[in-house]
């Protein structure tokens, strides 16, 4: 459904691209993880083409983006609503830039109400939400015309728990039935629930690519134990398994036990990726 291949972006010094290459089926979520500045929303905005790569190839169901724009659904990393327009003018609007009309269009936007929880504010105009609520609504707007391609930048930012699991869900929902997903996000919870496969983004380019599971196995988590007189900190493969060995040689009374599988942290240090923002 989505073929980028190796895209290149500059800005004066800044290689924002470098060599960016993804490919995401039909009925795949892929979440596409990095450190700030790796490149996720330079590619996003590419692929919704509102950004142009100064070479690669961007195609969207086998055209340019820009000839696929009723087929994308972009929910951007910043909000982008009109402040003066409520909710439901938002879906209106976009369900209609899609070709939605009357009934479809009405029936689009109860359902989306109804799956994103938008009922209290769905008369209110956007300048006068919460950011929790504008985020609903933006995330509202790209899929509303039920595209299938949804990008997705960070659309749980900010977002209260119950927000997160609606979107989460719907997103599911999406995929189940056919909607190719990119799903940026610093949260591999999120990417777990969502059963999604892994784009590792760093310095302008994917440099690893597979299932959760496949990347991470192999990773040392973490277990610690506190007793009244100390605290133990044990990095390995098998959380679970060390806490069994470990507990009948310490001491009692045991007063807390943490158990912490590998993170995405954890995956980039066992890539050797950096920080770029912190150079
Ligand atoms: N309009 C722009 N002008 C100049 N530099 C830019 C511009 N947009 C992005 N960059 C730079 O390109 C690089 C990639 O930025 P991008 O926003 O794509 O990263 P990201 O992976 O989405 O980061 P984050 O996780 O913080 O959202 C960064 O070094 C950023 O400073």
């Amino acid at each position: 459904m989505l073929q980028a291949i190796d895209l290149r972006k500059r800005y004066d010094e800044v290689q924002a691209l470098d060599g960016f290459s993804l490919e995401v089926a039909a009925g795949e979520i892929v979440g596409l993880v990095g450190h700030n500045g790796a490149g996720k929303t330079t590619f996003v905005e590419m692929v919704s083409g509102l950004l142009r790569p100064d070479s690669g190839t961007v195609l969207v169901d086998g055209v340019s983006p820009t000839r696929a724009r009723d087929r994308i659904g972009i929910s951007p990393q910043h909000i982008a609503l009109y402040r003066p327009l409520t909710v439901r003018e938002h879906l209106e609007l976009y369900g209609r830039l899609a070709g939605l009309r009357r009934a479809a269009l009405r029936s689009a936007i109860d359902d989306l109400t109804a799956a994103l929880r938008l009922e209290s504010f769905l008369n209110r105009t956007c300048g006068l939400l919460s950011g929790g609520q504008q985020r609903r609504a933006q995330a509202a707007t790209a899929l509303v015309h039920r595209p299938a391609l949804l990008l997705l930048d960070e659309p749980t930012a900010g977002a209260d728990p119950e927000t997160r699991q609606a979107l989460l869900d719907v997103v599911k929902q999406r995929a189940g039935e056919g909607a190719a997903v990119v799903y940026t996000t610093h949260y591999l919870t999120e990417l777990t629930d969502l059963q999604a496969t892994i784009a590792v983004a760093a310095e302008g380019r994917v440099i690893a690519r597979g299932a959760a599971d496949e990347l991470l196995s192999g990773l040392p988590g973490e277990v610690r134990v506190r007793t009244a007189d100390e605290q133990l900190t044990v990095s390995t493969t098998d959380p679970t398994g060390t806490l069994l060995e470990l507990l009948p040689t310490v001491a009692r009374p045991v007063e807390s036990v943490e158990l912490r599988n590998p993170s995405l942290d954890d995956l980039y240090h066992s890539l050797a990726v950096t920080d770029v923002d912190a150079h």
